[in-house]
């Protein structure tokens, strides 16, 4: 049997202790991108990540999700330091608590809305069970994507968007991961997406993280972290 998402997400406390990420520019010079001393997400907080393009919003939901690894420092998911696991224990990890909104969607363009949706189910199981395609039907709609039967080849770039959040949300994940969630809405649209991400991280307990430029959606997260105030580019 295919297994339903679970209701209740395990949620954590995220921290990040002592974490540096360092680059090397066009001339092989290193440079700090991020330097955090300490930073302690409550379980279910909201916060919102802030800053200049190229300052490392991306950068630092990357190090979080473990697709990057810190050049210096820690991350930790309550007591367990998850920026030390083996790629194989991240993306376990990574699979079981993160809903992850890409910048670029990273959408499967022969695959309708609702598969789209549900791809985080269909790593877990041959087929989708009754339970799964209906939230993800249910998830469409919320979003405004009435028809989840179209090819995401076939969508706008605002309906692309729509539909990655969506599948970030699907499994009900302990932490939502947010990069630029609004970036290819119109107003209208950006505001509904905000409220739905909003509500339902309320709704689970689940902690939200979400990088955005956008000062509309800035202004809802009680908490901010401005990454201008980080590091930016001192020689590592
Ligand atoms: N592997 C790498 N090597 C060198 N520089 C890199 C590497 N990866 C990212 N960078 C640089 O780090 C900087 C931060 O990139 P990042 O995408 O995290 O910024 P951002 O704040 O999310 O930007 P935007 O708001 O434009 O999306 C950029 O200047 C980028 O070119």
């Amino acid at each position: 049997m295919p297994a339903s998402p679970s209701p209740e997400p395990a949620s954590g406390r995220l921290t990040l202790e002592n974490l540096a990420l360092d680059h090397r520019d066009a001339d092989g010079r290193p440079f700090r991108l991020i330097d955090i001393p300490l930073l302690a997400i409550e379980p279910g907080s909201r916060f919102g990540v802030s800053g200049p393009s190229g300052c490392g919003k991306s950068s630092l939901l990357h190090l979080v999700a473990g697709l990057l690894r810190p050049s210096r420092g820690r991350i930790l998911w309550n007591d367990r330091a998850v920026s030390e696991l083996s790629e194989s224990g991240r993306d376990r990890w990574r699979r079981e608590t993160i809903g992850f909104v890409f910048q670029d969607f990273h959408l499967i363009p022969e695959l309708d809305i609702a598969a789209n949706i549900a791809l985080p189910a269909s790593f877990s199981a041959w087929r989708l069970s009754g339970t799964e395609k209906e939230r993800a039907a249910a998830l469409a709609h919320r979003m405004g994507l009435p028809d989840p039967r179209r090819r995401a080849a076939l969508l706008s770039r605002g309906e692309q968007q729509r539909v990655a959040i969506a599948r970030a949300l699907f499994s009900r994940p302990a932490l939502i991961l947010a990069d630029e969630p609004t970036a290819s809405l119109d107003a209208a649209h950006a505001a509904e997406v905000a409220d739905l991400l909003l509500e339902t991280a309320t709704e689970s307990g689940a902690t939200l993280l979400c990088a955005t430029h956008d000062p509309a959606l800035l202004a809802r997260f009680g908490q901010r972290l401005d990454l201008s105030r980080t590091a930016q580019r001192q020689a590592a």
